[in-house]
Formats: C-alpha cells, structure tokens, sequence
C-alpha cells in the first residue's frame, strides 16, 4: 500500500439503516485514468467522498499515495484534486475569482494566484468568460470551472463526481484529452460515472461497484457469447446467406435496424466468424461489438449470478 496512486481495502460506510458502502476494494493505478462505474445509489459518491477526506469510513483502509486521509487530511488534500458533481459555493464570484480564491486557500500569494486562475481557465477553455459571475455559467461550463478548481494545487491524485455530465461532445473530448494528459504525467484519475459509453471513451482501467460493493472485473471471469453488429454494403443480403457462412441457422442471426446482430463468444471467436462472412462474399462494411466495453462489461456483471448474492 505504498504507490502513488489509491488504494482502497474493505472500506464501509453506513448512513443510519442504510449501508451505503458495504465492502469495497480497489486500486487505482499511477499513470492510467480509472473508472469508477456502477448503477445509481451504487455507493460512488459516498466512496470519493471517503477518499476525499471529506467522509470518515466506518471501517477499512485508504491510502492516497500511501497517505491515509482520515489520520492525515492536510496532506492527503494537498495531493488530491477533487471535482465534485455540483459545483458549490460562491455564486457571486466571477469564474476568475473562483480559482484565484481556491489558490488563496493552497497558500498562493496574490499575484501567484491570478496567473495560475488565468493558466487554468485557458487550460479548460472558459477564458471568454473569466470575468462573468460563476452563477450565469452553464451546467457544462460550471464542470469546466470545477475541473479548473480541482487542478489548483497541482494535485497528484484526482478524484472526479461524474465530470461529463453536462458536457457537449466537443467538451468531452477536451475532457478526455485533459484527463489523458495529467495521467501521462505520472498522476492518478479516478472519475466516476453511471454512463457507461462516456466512461468508455476515457478510462484505461475499470472499477465496478454494485449495491456498495466492489465486483470482480468482468474480464477477470469466463467469457461468454455477446453481440457483434454488422452492416453490409449494396443490395440486402438474406439472413439464410450469413448463417449459412458462419455454419449457423438462420434463427440465430438477428435483423436489427437494418444491421444483423450476430453471438460469438470473445474476440477470436469473432474475428473467425469475420474471416467466414468475408470469405463467403459478403461486402462487409461494419463489423463491431453491438455495445462499448464497459457497458458489456457492466451487463456480464448482472448476469453473474455469484455477484448478486
Ligand atoms: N447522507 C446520506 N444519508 C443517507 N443516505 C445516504 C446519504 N448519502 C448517500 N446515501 C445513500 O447511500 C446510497 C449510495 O449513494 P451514493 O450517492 O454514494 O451513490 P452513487 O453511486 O453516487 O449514485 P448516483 O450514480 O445516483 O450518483 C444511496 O442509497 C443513497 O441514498
């Protein structure tokens, strides 16, 4: 439990009756952005907030670059950046202040933190509106200003409450290119999200969090058929035709859109059945998993029976 990056043992955490964490554990690695993923009422938010020193655990163990943020707040907060869902506080300010002031708070002097809130508003792409008061921002600029005030101290660990809600596409994209960034950098991201295509686009890992527990990786687990879509180019094909290339019958391919929706069990599986339908002649324009990663992932979870014991 020493790396520069998070580590989270069996930590709990109950609200009165409701044991909002009830046995996670985790590890979010230097270098990579982690996903933290799960349905909503999972537990996400009350577990960053643990890590943020903002929560104490009922029990367990967490260690930020080996810190524990419970016996140490001040020094595991000058480490951490932390976005929550909603940005709070000081309306009134202008998106300026609201970064010259949280510098303030990390020890800046005056001139210092004017140069770091400008740097870090053009850094997320609000300095059109440095000096508009932080209540007229946009759901998605506000996340903007969030991200900005997180990245203050120069954090070495970032910790983030659903940062793309709220964003357009192109803002995601800058988001990404950000988060992707501070992680080649050495630094540790986790961001939560119960958006799975959203996640999908931006983590190198993923932790899964079910009903306030942590959940084996789904590809820790033995694989099983999923679904590939496809779309041939020109005249309609006959679904007789691709079974008949894949050695199936034709019950066993789904029309879907305008696309056929096709079962096999992995990737090598699939690219066998590629080669198949390309080898019979069928002009293949499309070829891909019919959901993102995470999101399969995430429904091989439901289906584990084990996991919902
Ligand atoms: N302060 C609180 N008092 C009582 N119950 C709480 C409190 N905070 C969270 N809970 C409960 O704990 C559970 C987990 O909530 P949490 O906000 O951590 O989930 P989440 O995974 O972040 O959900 P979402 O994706 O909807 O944001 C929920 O059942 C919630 O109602």
């Amino acid at each position: 439990m020493t790396h520069a990056g998070i580590d989270v043992v069996d930590v709990r955490r109950s609200f009165g009756p409701v044991e909002a964490v009830r046995g996670v554990t985790l590890t979010a690695q230097p270098g990579r952005v982690t996903g933290l993923v799960g349905p909503n009422g999972a537990g996400k938010t009350t577990l960053l907030l643990m890590l943020a020193s903002l929560l104490q655990p009922d029990a367990g163990a967490i260690r930020i670059a080996g810190v524990d943020p419970i016996a140490d707040p001040a020094a595991a907060r000058r480490m951490i950046g932390w976005m929550p869902d909603a940005l709070g506080a000081w309306p009134a300010l202008t998106a300026r202040e609201t970064v010259a002031v949280s510098a303030r708070l990390y020890g800046m002097t005056r001139s210092q933190a004017a140069e770091r809130a400008a740097a870090l508003l053009a850094h997320v792409g609000l300095m059109d509106l440095a000096d508009a008061p932080a209540r007229v921002l946009s759901r998605g600029q506000k996340q903007r200003l969030g991200l900005a005030r997180a990245l203050v101290h120069d954090p070495q660990v970032l910790l983030l409450d659903e940062p793309a809600s709220g964003l357009d596409p192109q803002a995601r994209i800058d988001l990404r290119l950000l988060l992707r960034g501070f992680a080649a950098a050495g630094r540790t991201v986790l961001v939560s999200s119960h958006v799975l295509a959203e996640l999908d686009e931006l983590v190198d890992d993923a932790a899964f969090l079910v009903a306030g527990r942590s959940v084996a990786r789904p590809d820790e687990q033995p694989a099983r058929a999923r679904a590939w879509r496809m779309r041939v180019a020109g005249p309609p094909v006959s679904l007789v035709g691709i079974a008949g290339a894949l050695g199936r019958r034709p019950e066993e391919v789904t029309v879907d859109r305008g696309t056929f929706l096709l079962a096999f069990e992995g990737d090598a599986a699939a690219a066998e059945g590629l080669r198949a339908l390309v080898g019979a002649g069928l002009p293949v324009a499309e070829f891909a998993p019919a959901v993102g990663r995470l999101e399969q992932a995430f429904l091989d979870l439901g289906n584990s029976p084990e996991e919902r014991a």
